[in-house]
């Protein structure tokens, strides 16, 4: 997940390959606690891993249902065969709401001695309106604290099952779902439900209905407001289930496909963990897709979408059957042939912000013509030649995010800077990533900041932290040669110029992996033995030799990959990447750096010797700048820094300052 204050999308090309999105979290729970209430093992894939799918395992094992995982198997359920569990339970569930109402109504049901708690802001969010529907049916349920709130304890119920059973439809539709999927537990007779006010939400219900068939319960239902459990209904495990991708996720990628193609031609965009035939109600952003010109195929659990007519066409669409997914349109309509009008979406001005004026006003920043309504939004189509580059204020909210970062395919190769990325954790923490992997650009737009200098000036720690701000990939080129002058040793080889090829050889082939900051050599960890003196010596004499530059050339522009890179080393600016932006040459003094070394190697314990450490410092130095080959020297067009007065921080605002100023947004502040 990108944590950064802001993130610069580079002006991107195209899309080929296959995404796998996250599972829905309202299936997840759901299922959940369907395996666990029916009879035999069910195997659950691609469960959504979150803090709500946790709480509601812990509360399952605790009930005394087995729960087993496999690595990267799916999870397996045994379930409880609708006897009653463990009768006596302290059950905490966190914030999760999916998780605290179905399970007060069927521990309810089945009765024991049961204490349900949460979090204090769980202790706020209202259930009595569950609770006094369950009442009616005989249940014991007591408030611990605030009547109308949790914690609750429940204790035997008398099930009086004769009468319907009324429950408020029009305050949150998860009671009524806790309803559905208890009562079939105890379906000795016909049990009806009637639903009091306007049902809301009515696509969570359909959820709701089409996961209890797949256990084996078939509820009737009359429209919206009578539903019937039927006599003798008994949950059955489907022996397996897939957990679908959330579909209005995929909507982001669905669109990627509609305006993109890719190197290869029109491979398209596989979309894995959701298919047409989802039983969520923003699958039918596939249809508004359509419309607009995407050619979609689709199978169990996938989608597979190319580009058809394009410019994509205009649409005038009523968007209420799907609010959330619609407004992935209003960024698909900047590349289609004609204005497109969303009508329909009032919705839009209560969610997690104003998404009617949020739209607009970023649309425009694009530089597109855009008009509102109360209750509609119409986008004109923004041509070549009119993009203009923007930072998008994301009011917290994911799908802003989401939906602007497809600016980024505009004809006019802009970037395009989202404030906040971290919003988009709400649904999907690993967008970005998930976009990247698929996107294509020429790789000399993929931008980089190259810092150069002598050893010890601070470029790693600095170009570390740059890195980090900005999100991008971090290369420290020293550790190439580093990890080379290791390989040779090991390999028996003297580092000379009589060992040049083999060594050249070794480095071409490096068997090298760079793991959650951590590098292993052939499987094993030589972080720190690379960081030695010696290392460091050995390393600027293996840097000597030319043919082992060469041999590491790919590795180093490997690196280089979206939405950026920061290079640190000692002719990043000069020889590998020479077009870069921004190049810095960090130096200090050589009494500054022996110090700064000093104490880093004190700090790790190691002993040392300041007045050595600055001889070998200068050593290293005078071989480095005066190699024939790559020699350490600022580029030309290198701005110079010297940090011996400077604290990392200050040199790091520098750095962040330089490349601020050579980008086309505002500030991010
Ligand atoms: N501007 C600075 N002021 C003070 N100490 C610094 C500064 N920059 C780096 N250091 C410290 O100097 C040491 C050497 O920095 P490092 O990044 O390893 O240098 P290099 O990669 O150039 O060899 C580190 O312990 C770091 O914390
Ligand atoms: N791009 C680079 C990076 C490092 N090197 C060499 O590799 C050695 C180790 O680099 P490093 O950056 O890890 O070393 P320090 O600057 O941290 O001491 C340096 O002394 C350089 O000789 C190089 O030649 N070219």
């Amino acid at each position: 997940m990108f944590t950064t204050t802001f993130l610069d999308i580079p002006p991107l090309a195209g899309a080929d390959g296959s995404v796998t999105l996250p599972g829905s979290k309202s299936i997840s729970n759901r299922v959940l606690l369907l395996a666990a209430l029916c009879e035999g093992q069910t195997s659950v894939h691609d469960l959504l891993d979150s803090d709500d799918t946790r709480v509601m395992l812990e509360a399952l094992r605790q009930l005394g249902c087995g729960v087993e995982q496999a690595e990267g198997g799916p999870l397996r359920i045994t379930g409880l065969g609708g006897q009653p569990p463990a009768t006596a339970a302290r059950l905490f569930l966190g914030n999760a709401g999916t998780a605290m109402r179905p399970l007060t109504a069927a521990l309810a049901v089945l009765g024991g001695d049961f204490e349900l708690s949460g979090v204090a802001r769980m202790h706020e969010r209202p259930i009595g309106d569950l609770v006094d529907a369950l009442r009616q049916l005989g249940c014991r349920i007591d408030y611990r604290g605030n009547p109308g709130y949790p914690p609750l304890a429940i204790g035997q119920p008398a099930l009086r099952l004769d009468a319907p059973i009324a429950v408020r439809g029009d305050v949150s539709s998860q009671f009524l779902t806790a309803l559905l999927m208890a009562l079939p537990l105890v379906a000795r007779r016909d049990i009806v439900i009637d639903v009091v006010g306007e049902l809301i939400s009515k696509p969570y219900i359909e959820i709701t209905l089409q996961l209890l068939a797949r256990f084996g319960v078939v509820v009737q239902r009359e429209g919206w407001s009578r539903f019937t459990v039927p006599a003798g209904s008994r949950y059955r495990s489907p022996g397996s289930i897939h957990v679908e991708a959330d579909a209005s996720s995929a909507s982001y990628f669905i669109a990627l496909g509609a305006i993109s193609t890719g190197d290869a031609g029109q491979n398209g965009i596989k979309i894995l963990g959701v298919g047409a035939d989802s039983i969520q109600g923003d699958i039918r952003f596939v249809e508004a897709a359509r419309a607009m010109g995407a050619q979609i195929d689709s199978g169990p659990n996938w989608l597979h979408v190319r580009r058809g007519a394009w410019p994509l066409q205009a649409i005038d669409l009523d968007c209420n059957h799907i609010p959330d997914a619609a407004m992935t349109l209003a960024v698909m309509a900047l590349y289609a042939d004609a204005p497109s009008t969303l009508r329909n979406i009032a919705s839009w001005r209560v969610k997690e912000t104003d998404r009617i004026a949020a739209m607009a006003t970023e649309a425009r920043k694009l530089g597109a013509t855009v008009e509102e309504g109360l209750d509609w939004l119409r986008i004109h189509p923004l041509p070549a030649g009119h993009w203009r580059a923007a930072a998008i204020h994301t009011y917290d909210d994911h799908r802003v995010a989401m939906c602007f970062s497809l600016a980024a395919f505009n004809p006019d190769a802009r970037p395009v800077r989202i404030l906040d990325p971290q919003c988009v954790a709400k649904t999907f923490p690993d967008y970005f990533e998930t976009l990247f992997a698929v996107a294509q650009t020429p790789v000399e737009r993929i931008p980089v900041l190259c810092i150069d200098g002598p050893t010890a000036s601070g470029k790693g720690t600095v170009a570390a932290k740059v890195a980090q701000r900005l999100g991008y990939h971090f290369l420290d080129s020293g550790a190439m040669y580093r990890i080379t002058a290791l390989a040779a040793t090991r390999a028996g080889l003297a580092i000379d110029a009589a060992h040049e090829e083999r060594i050249a050889a070794l480095a071409r082939q490096l068997p090298v992996r760079f793991r959650a900051g951590r590098i292993l050599l052939a499987g094993e960890d030589v972080s720190e033995a690379i960081r030695t003196e010696e290392a460091g010596m050995n390393a600027s004499r293996v840097s000597a030799l030319p043919a082992v530059r060469a041999a590491l050339v790919a590795l180093q522009l490997g690196f280089r990959g979206l939405p950026g890179l920061v290079a640190d080393g000692r002719d990043m600016g000069t020889v590998i990447f020479p077009s870069a932006p921004l190049k810095v040459y960090l130096t200090a003094s050589a009494a500054c750096r022996a110090e700064r070394r000093y104490k880093q190697l004190i700090s790790k314990g190691i002993s040392a010797n300041i007045d050595d450490l600055r001889a070998d410092l200068e050593a290293r130095d005078a071989r480095d700048s005066s190699r024939p080959v790559a020699p350490l020297r600022p580029a030309q067009d290198a701005l110079l820094l010297d940090s011996s007065a400077l604290t990392i921080e200050q040199a790091v605002s520098q750095v962040l300052q330089w490349w601020q100023e050579r980008q086309p947004f505002p500030r991010a502040d």
